[in-house]
Order: C-alpha cells, then sequence, then structure tokens
C-alpha cells in the first residue's frame, strides 16, 4: 500500500468509524439533544451530555471539517493553517480611521481550541463577580461569580507541574491547592521551554514597581506572572477540545458528529409555558459544499448553541429571535423580540509595537524561524525529546496591568468614566434595554478601573514581541445578519475606541512599553523603538498613531448572546436558557457579559462545564418525573 499523501491523512477519518457523519442521509431523523456548532463549548457539552446520559442521543453539527494534521497538534503562535478559520472581513472600523479587519474564528472540529495560541489562564476575581452585578442579583445567586466558577475552571483541567530542574531553570512558580487540583481532560503545562530573554523582560517589569504573583489562577490575575499553556505534559502538543473531550470519547453509541454542515435556524413551536411563547425542537441544516437542501432534524430534549460569538447571534436571527429592526430589515418574522442578540460585541484591541534589540540574546524567536539551521535543530530536538522552542506556543508568561501602574492620573480618566452617559456612544438606534444594560456595565467598569487587583492591559513577555493587549474596553460592537442574505457570513462591527475614553485609557497603556524598555534590566537588551519611533512623542500624535495601528481583535470575541435580565439587554438567564424559549441554551463565548481580562478559552470550558451541567440536571429531573 502506498503512503498516504499530507492531504489524505487530513482528509480521512481516522479514528471514529461510524460516529462521524459527512452527509444528513446517514442521520438519524431526531436526536435527544443538537448542539450547533463542534468547537470548545459544543464537544465540551457533547462529552458530558453522551457520558451522563448513555441511552439519549447526541447530534453535533459542525460547519469545519475534522483535520488529522499534526501542523494542529505542534504548538504555534495561532492559526497553523487559514483554512481552518472562517475569513470575514469586518464592516469599516470607524474609531480606526474606516480600517476594514479579517475576524478571525475556527472552522473545525475543536473551533479556536484548534487554532488558537494556547496560552491557558483565568481573569482576576473581580472580572468574574462583575458579570454578576451587570447581569441581575439572581446571576450572582446562580454562580455567575469567581466562587460560582472556580469549580469547573478546576474540572475542566489537569494541570501537571513543571519538574523541579524546569522550575530551577525558569523561575516557575504555581500554587496547585489555590488554582488546580481536577482531572479534566484538557492538559495544562508550562512548557519545557522559556527564550532567555524572558527573564531579562520579567525582571524589566519588576524594576517597574510591577508585583509578582506566585499563582495568578486563584483570582489574582494582576502583576507579573507565569500561566499555564492547554498542552499535553507528555506528548507537548496542543490540548484541545477535540483531544480532550471527541477522539478519547467518539466511539459511544449514542453520538453522532456531523461535519461540513451548518445550522441555519431552530425549529420553533409555540408553546404557552409561563413566560416563554415558543419552543425549541430541532434545527434546520444545510451542507457548506455541494448540495444547498435545507434539512430538518428534530430534538425531544434540547438545542445547545455552540457557535461561538460570531455565529451564534446569526442563528438566533434567522429563527427569528433578536432585534425587531433588524429582522424586519432583513424579512423575517419576529417571534421572540430580543435587542440584545448580537450586540455587546467586545474583543480586547491589539497593538504592536516594535522595538530593535541590539543585544543579540540567543536563541530567540526573530533569528531562530528565520534561520533554516537554527529550525532544523529545534524540529530534531521536538521530535525526538519533545523539549526546545517548539514547545513553546504564543508563550506562557505576562504582565498584567491594573490602570493605576500606568499612570498616577487617574482620577481624571475615573472622574471621565463616572460622568459618561450610556447612550452617548452607542449608536442612535440603541434599544432602551441595552442602554439600562450598558449603564450597569459601566458601573462595574468604573469599579474595575479604580482597583488595584486586577487588569486593564496585557503585555505578553516571553518572545520579546512588544504587543499589548487593551483589557477593559468600553466600546461595543455588533454582529448581525446581513440584511440582504441571511445565510451569509455575518456584518461585524467591533466599534473599536468608538467610545473616546477607550482612547485615552489605552494611551497609558502605550506609553508605559517606553518606560519599560528604560528600566537598567530592559536597557541590557540595547533596545532601539522603531515603532511608533520618535515622531511621536505627544499626546495627540498617540492618539493618531493608535487609530492608524490598533487592531480591533486579540482573538477573543465574546458577548454577543449576553447573560443578563432581560429589562438589561440580556439574552439568556442564569441557567443560560435564551429568554422566552423552552429548551434552547447558548454555552459558547457569547454569554460572558463583561470581557475578563485574560485570554478566553479556559473561561469558554468552565463556562460549558457550568451550564452543561444545568441541562444534565434538568435531564434527570425530567426523568423522574417520567418515572
Ligand atoms: C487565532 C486565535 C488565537 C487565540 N488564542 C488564544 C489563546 O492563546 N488562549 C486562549 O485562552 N484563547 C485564545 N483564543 C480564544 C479562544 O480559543 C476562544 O475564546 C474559544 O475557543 C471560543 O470557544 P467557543 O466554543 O465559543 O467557539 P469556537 O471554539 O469557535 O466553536 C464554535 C464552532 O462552531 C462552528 N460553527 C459556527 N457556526 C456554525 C453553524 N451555523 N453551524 C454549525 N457549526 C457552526 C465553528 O465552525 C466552530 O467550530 C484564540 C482564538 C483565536 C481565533
Amino acid at each position: 500500500m502506498s503512503a498516504k499523501s499530507d492531504a489524505e491523512i487530513e482528509l480521512c477519518s481516522i479514528y471514529h468509524g461510524a460516529h462521524i457523519k459527512r452527509s444528513v442521509s446517514d442521520l438519524a431523523t431526531h436526536y435527544d439533544y443538537i448542539i450547533a456548532g463542534g468547537g470548545t463549548s459544543g464537544l465540551t457539552a457533547a462529552d458530558r451530555l453522551t457520558a451522563a446520559f448513555p441511552s439519549r442521543s447526541v447530534l453535533v453539527v459542525e460547519y469545519g471539517d475534522l483535520i488529522n494534521s499534526t501542523d494542529i497538534l505542534r504548538p504555534a503562535t495561532t492559526v497553523p493553517n487559514p483554512s481552518y478559520a472562517y475569513q470575514i472581513l469586518s464592516r469599516p472600523e470607524p474609531g480606526l480611521n474606516n480600517r476594514s479587519f479579517t475576524v478571525t474564528v475556527g472552522k473545525i472540529v475543536g473551533g479556536c481550541s484548534a487554532i488558537n495560541a494556547q496560552m491557558f489562564d483565568r481573569g482576576s476575581a473581580a472580572d468574574y463577580d462583575a458579570w454578576g452585578d451587570v447581569a441581575g442579583e439572581e446571576f450572582k445567586a446562580a454562580g455567575w461569580t469567581w466562587d460560582g466558577l472556580l469549580p469547573y475552571f478546576k474540572k475542566s483541567i489537569t494541570f501537571t507541574p513543571p519538574t523541579a530542574s524546569e522550575v530551577e531553570k525558569y523561575d516557575y512558580t504555581f500554587d496547585v491547592d489555590a488554582a488546580y487540583g481536577g482531572n479534566g481532560p484538557i492538559q495544562a503545562v508550562y512548557p519545557p521551554f522559556q527564550w532567555p530573554s524572558e527573564k531579562i523582560v520579567r525582571k524589566a517589569w519588576t524594576e517597574l514597581g510591577i508585583p509578582t504573583q506566585r499563582e495568578a489562577a486563584g483570582g489574582d490575575a494582576y502583576g507579573v506572572f507565569f500561566f499555564p499553556s492547554s498542552q499535553d505534559p507528555k506528548t507537548q502538543t496542543r490540548s484541545y477540545a477535540r483531544t480532550g473531550h471527541f477522539d478519547p470519547v467518539a466511539n459511544r453509541s449514542n453520538y453522532h458528529l456531523l461535519v461540513g454542515h451548518k445550522v441555519t435556524e431552530i425549529i420553533l413551536r409555540e408553546t404557552d409555558n409561563g413566560d416563554r411563547d415558543y419552543e425549541a425542537r430541532g434545527v434546520k441544516i444545510q451542507a457548506v459544499k455541494g448540495d444547498s437542501a435545507v434539512v430538518e432534524i428534530t430534538s425531544d430534549e434540547e438545542v445547545i448553541l455552540a457557535a461561538g460569538t460570531i455565529h451564534t447571534p446569526g442563528i438566533l436571527q434567522r429563527s427569528g429571535i433578536g432585534p425587531k429592526d433588524l429582522l424586519t430589515a432583513a424579512n423575517i418574522s419576529t417571534k421572540v423580540e430580543l435587542p440584545g442578540v448580537g450586540q455587546n460585541f467586545q474583543d480586547h484591541a491589539m497593538s504592536s509595537l516594535f522595538y530593535n534589540m541590539q543585544t543579540d540574546v540567543q536563541p530567540n524567536p526573530m533569528t531562530m524561524f528565520m534561520n533554516q539551521t537554527l529550525m532544523k535543530q529545534a524540529r530534531e530536538e521536538y521530535e525526538k525529546n519533545k523539549t526546545g522552542p517548539l514547545t513553546l506556543s504564543g508563550g506562557n508568561s505576562g504582565a498584567f496591568l491594573p490602570l493605576s501602574m500606568t499612570t498616577n492620573d487617574t482620577t481624571t480618566l475615573l472622574t471621565a468614566l463616572a460622568a459618561q452617559s450610556p447612550s452617548t456612544y452607542l449608536p442612535n438606534n440603541t434599544h432602551p434595554t441595552i442602554l439600562t444594560g450598558y449603564a450597569h456595565q459601566l458601573s462595574a467598569l468604573a469599579t474595575l478601573y479604580s482597583t488595584r487587583d486586577n487588569a486593564a492591559f496585557e503585555y505578553p513577555i516571553s518572545s520579546l514581541a512588544s504587543m499589548l493587549a487593551f483589557l477593559k474596553p468600553l466600546s461595543r460592537g455588533t454582529v448581525h445578519i446581513n440584511p440582504a442574505s441571511p445565510l451569509a457570513e455575518p456584518h461585524v462591527t467591533y466599534r473599536t475606541l468608538t467610545n473616546p475614553l477607550d482612547l485615552e485609557l489605552l494611551l497609558h497603556g502605550l506609553k508605559t512599553y517606553r518606560r519599560l524598555y528604560s528600566t537598567p534590566s530592559a536597557q541590557t537588551l540595547g533596545p532601539q523603538e522603531i515603532m511608533p519611533g520618535a515622531a511621536v512623542s505627544t499626546d495627540e500624535q498617540w492618539r493618531a498613531w493608535a487609530r492608524k495601528n490598533v487592531s480591533p481583535s486579540f482573538y477573543h470575541p465574546v458577548g454577543t448572546a449576553a447573560l443578563g435580565r432581560r429589562e438589561r439587554g440580556g439574552v439568556v438567564g442564569p441557567d443560560l436558557r435564551v429568554h422566552g424559549i423552552e429548551g434552547l441554551r447558548v454555552v459558547d463565548a457569547s454569554v460572558m457579559p463583561l470581557i475578563p481580562g485574560t485570554h478566553t478559552s479556559s473561561t469558554v470550558y468552565a463556562v460549558a462545564e457550568k451550564g452543561v451541567e444545568g441541562v444534565i440536571g434538568d435531564g434527570r429531573r425530567k426523568n423522574r418525573k417520567r418515572e
């Protein structure tokens, strides 16, 4: 038999036999549970559901394919192959000189967890406590707080501590009791490699007076700290939703995964159940390529949306659930008016400065990735020993700075924030319930900005890249179906920096890099600022530079089907059920009402774990009633 080419290896489904479906003709006509989206949250939910109810059937419908390729497994910075991601272009961004940007989200079994940079941290306790403040008291009572989520963070992962020699070599610190202890399917490790410059930059941050955290994942995500990568400790390969939640369980007889298909709509039936006028009875699906027929698959129990922040709103909107004016413009009759669907869109804006280092600290990523001999050595070391530079994905240390560590004058900014009216910087026609919710957000953000125990800016350390993520934006965007073509990719508008106070806050974060590179340790690197460079020094120049150079996304879109009371523009209730509809939940990143100051994947796993526990609890209760 001839050896398979890479392309053949990618296309064949080598592990999962009959349970991978590529055509609707291979499906049952109905399932107990249907999950839209086989990504980070969808595969988590499917794993837990199929385990809890062996006699109930679960169908996951995934737009992308099951790709068996080693480039996904090798630690990577981001997106190993553009074909694994949707290529959506944002609308012209009004706060960024009307530039448009690629909206990158995964289109593959495993979703974004298959293409992310594996940085596996958590936000501060205050970030999650703010969710309850924003959403409403009953959300706090239901555990949408740090204390309520911590058990799910722990449950979702297994943390393997670094070896004693790695601890000594890299100064790794961690505290298992404070943050870990679970044995979940997603693996978390400190990689067995750091670039030598990591130590120098980390020291430079401490010379600026930034505190060091021994462990940040116990709710203390501010200061300078290490955090894990989502990576397998034995093979040093990516640990993601597919390797953790699908491959080991794919042969369960109650589990079908349909790939290459998209959920276009939810099948809704009128009901008279208290405040719920409709119940979800299944989904309409369509092949991504070829046959354009729309097929209905019914569900007896629940439909669970896990299509991510960019695509979950479209499924709801096409089903008649969303802002009435948008649905009317798209000729869709409104079944449940929920103005929050597709609103409240948030991401961490990102900015890259560039410094040339005159001191050549070797090895470093700049020279290694461009030098074929060094790359060959690194590849051989990785293949043979699972050590060396190629075990490090996006890096696993950072400085996470509260506003007060970037400026002495927080008072001016906080006074301006307190004076903001919620309607001033949202679009003119924003629904009153969204304004009410946003007022709660502004108040929560004012508290977060005024305290020292949560971060406003992230400065990733490991690779000398002078990158900055703006963690607590005030601006809000939208994700809407295209009214002229509802099945097409959505209209995405980040609206980054449309709230002008964001720009003022961001300036402090950006200028902090200059202070960092003036510290004695950083000076040993011989930094020369290339971008923005000496021509940018006044605030006016910084503002112009930022509008021209900032990107709207650190790949962390959230918020478009947010937890919250209906009168606050919320889309889902404390049990993640969509307001007004029976048997329909959302378990993905879109439910986060406020973006936490962290990379988002570990929070998505925790949210999905908590959400599906609710589905299972309700399923068991129904069972008992039936018996
Ligand atoms: C390039 C990149 C780098 C990142 N880096 C990091 C990082 O280093 N650390 C970190 O913590 N986080 C990172 N993230 C973010 C993190 O991975 C995401 O927040 C998280 O994985 C999102 O999970 P989700 O379940 O909400 O969505 P996804 O994982 O995106 O899953 C949604 C799935 O639904 C499918 N889908 C969409 N529409 C439909 C439809 N209509 N029908 C059927 N299926 C559909 C999609 O194809 C996708 O597979 C990164 C993200 C990206 C894109």
